[in-house]
């Protein structure tokens, strides 16, 4: 089986638990895309969901698959997000945001009762850090914010080479919120909610790709099955 193949076998599984009647959060990237598409299928057999997409990407994926949409202003609560995944440790922190949309998937995540991460074992690390973290940036003053990150990183144990993502045509990546992103080679992060809270208190860091407990169940497809891990502490508690 391909990696893709796992992909939408995690997608599937996650499908398991949605319930007609629900509002979901919809994630970004090629996991993700497998959900809204089996989620497309459902909708035209019948279920009645809503969701809330969680980029420009997986809005438009959305709607050509059929799936009723709305806005966190038109609704006050999410039943389920699901949403891929760049890195997931044991603990269900998780580092996110390789396709650039952290901002929304956090904004997304924090607003929904439960959050299923669906991803190919691969993304399963002893420790978070070697993806490179993104870390969303206002442009303005960008030198003090790197600054900034470097000295929250120093003081966190980490360090690491940053640079301001570029997009396939080698122009700056922007966001759908209109930022950059720096991703930074860290290596390993021993301490990933030292360093969330650190990173959140720069004045010009808009988002950071740490989740840290907002992930309560991960579902894993690789050669050997499907894996579901629940975090031990459910959310809010
Ligand atoms: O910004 C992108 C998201 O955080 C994605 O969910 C993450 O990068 C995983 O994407 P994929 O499922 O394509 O590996």
């Amino acid at each position: 089986m391909n990696m893709d193949q796992l992909k939408r076998q995690a997608a599937a599984r996650a499908l398991e638990d949605v319930r007609d009647g629900m509002q979901l959060g919809l994630g970004t990237g090629s996991t993700a895309k497998h959900f809204v598409e089996l989620l497309g299928e459902r909708v035209a057999a019948g279920l009645k969901v809503i969701g809330v997409p969680t980029s420009e990407a997986t809005r438009l994926d959305a709607a050509r698959c059929g799936v009723p949409l709305t806005t966190l202003d038109e609704i006050d609560h999410l039943d389920i997000t699901v949403d891929g995944a760049d890195e997931i440790d044991p603990a269900l922190n998780l580092i996110k945001g390789g396709g650039g949309a952290l901002l929304r998937e956090k904004i997304v995540a924090a607003a929904s009762d439960r959050m299923i991460v669906i991803a190919d074992d691969t993304k399963w690390v002893p420790t978070l850090g070697k993806f490179p973290l993104p870390v969303e940036v206002i442009p303005f003053g960008l030198g003090a914010t790197r600054r900034a990150i470097e000295k929250a990183f120093a003081e966190c144990g980490v360090s690491g080479q940053m640079a301001v993502r570029k997009a396939k045509d080698g122009h700056v990546f922007v966001t759908d919120g209109g930022h950059w992103i720096v991703d930074a080679q860290l290596g390993r992060i021993e301490d990933p909610a030292s360093l969330a809270t650190a990173l959140s208190a720069i004045p010009g860091v808009v988002e950071h790709g740490l989740f840290i407990g907002l992930a309560s169940s991960a579902v894993l497809a690789g050669a050997e099955g499907i894996r579901v891990i629940e975090r031990r502490k459910p959310k809010g508690d």
